[in-house]
């Protein structure tokens, strides 16, 4: 299900140069200039990684023996993270601190998205950075977010809600001193009985929205967002019946997030193959603990992830997180962005 490869001393020293000449030309990795020209520069990766992504994006790929579907999630290890010049892990995602060791971190992981996809963002998520940052925040304990902690985070797909979710999402862990795992998981369709299977792939299941999408988790929902929030609140009100798996019936792509489902009053049968589904998904679940310079991408259609719980500290050592959304196509969200050349999801 995981496929892990580590970045040679040799592969880390090329990658430093790359880096070294992104930061002289390009201010910041979320900067239209460096994201239009990142899936260039990205062809001077080390040529091992190129191929490790290629490979976990196109599984037919003649690079490997060909293979049905791909691995559920990738993980590159070794990367280097000035663990000084990060600074300290911050309080909040607002008002993200830019430091030329952060800026690096960030322009590391699009280089390595963009062998993947188009990297984007959401207007209605984290005051629509492009780079999040995962980490705990203070009251927010008890939250089903990235910035929770008591809690364990259910597993989930990506913004499930959403027809435009990312097709992969990439981490790179800057610190995680407790070895918090990363939850990893897909569904084992021959667990699964025939009419499950059947009956979740109709449209029978209702997906909210999760609520770092509301205003109340972002900063300001300013003018230009009114629209987004509310686009957001009629999907929250009123959610589209989709079907939970899709695609080929006998490898098929996966649309869960149980933490913010429900069925049709009265469609126990539907229930039923959700918690059979669930169940199923629980037993092939793996813990991911993600050291400094470890990037992880998961692949978004075939494997869902959560986080299990920890004690937040508070005190700029705590877990810390960079995370970004890719599209496989920016094409298909035309004209629900914030506008053509945007990256943002209206
Ligand atoms: N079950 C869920 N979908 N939980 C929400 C996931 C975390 C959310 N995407 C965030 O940025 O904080
Ligand atoms: O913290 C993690 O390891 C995963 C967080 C996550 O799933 C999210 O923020 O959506
Ligand atoms: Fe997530």
């Amino acid at each position: 299900m995981l496929t892990t490869l580590r970045v040679s001393p040799e592969e880390r020293q090329a990658i430093a140069r790359l880096l070294t000449d992104v930061q002289r030309t390009y201010a910041a990795a979320d900067q239209p200039a460096f994201l239009g020209d990142a899936g260039l520069i990205a062809h001077d990766l080390p040529h091992r990684l190129r191929t490790a992504l290629h490979t976990f994006r196109t599984p037919q790929s003649a690079a490997r023996p060909p293979r049905r579907s791909g691995a559920a999630a990738l993980l590159i290890a070794g990367n280097e993270i000035d663990e000084h010049g990060i600074g300290p892990t911050p309080a909040h995602w607002r008002g993200k601190s830019r430091t030329e060791a952060l800026r690096r971190t960030e322009f590391l992981l699009v280089l390595y998205s963009s062998l993947l996809g188009d990297v984007y963002g959401w207007a209605t998520q984290q005051d629509g950075d492009l780079v999040h940052d995962i980490l705990p925040i203070a009251g927010q304990e008890d939250a089903q977010l990235g910035s929770g902690s008591s809690t364990p985070l259910m597993w989930h797909t990506e913004e499930a809600f959403h027809p435009h979710r990312a097709d992969y999402v990439g981490l790179l862990c800057l610190r995680n001193p407790d070895r918090v795992g990363t939850t990893v998981g897909t569904v084992d369709l021959t667990a699964l009985a025939a009419e499950d299977v059947e009956r979740a792939f109709e449209p029978r299941f209702y997906i909210r929205p999760d609520t770092s999408h509301l205003p109340e988790y972002n900063s300001s929902s300013d003018l230009e967002r009114t629209r987004s929030f509310d686009r957001i609140r009629r999907m929250d009100a009123d959610p589209d019946p989709i079907p939970i798996l899709f695609g080929d019936r006998s490898d098929p792509f996966l649309r869960i997030d149980p933490a913010y489902m429900y069925t049709a009053p009265g469609d126990d049968k539907a229930e039923g193959t959700l918690h059979r589904v669930m169940a199923c998904i629980e037993k092939s679940l793996v813990d991911v603990r993600l050291e400094p310079g470890m990037c992880c991408f998961i692949d978004n259609y075939r494997a869902v992830h959560g986080r299990a719980r920890f004690r937040a500290r508070y005190d700029g050592t705590d877990r810390w997180l960079k995370r970004v959304s890719i599209t496989r196509d920016l094409r298909r969200s035309a004209g629900e962005r914030m506008g053509p050349g945007s990256r943002l999801m209206a």
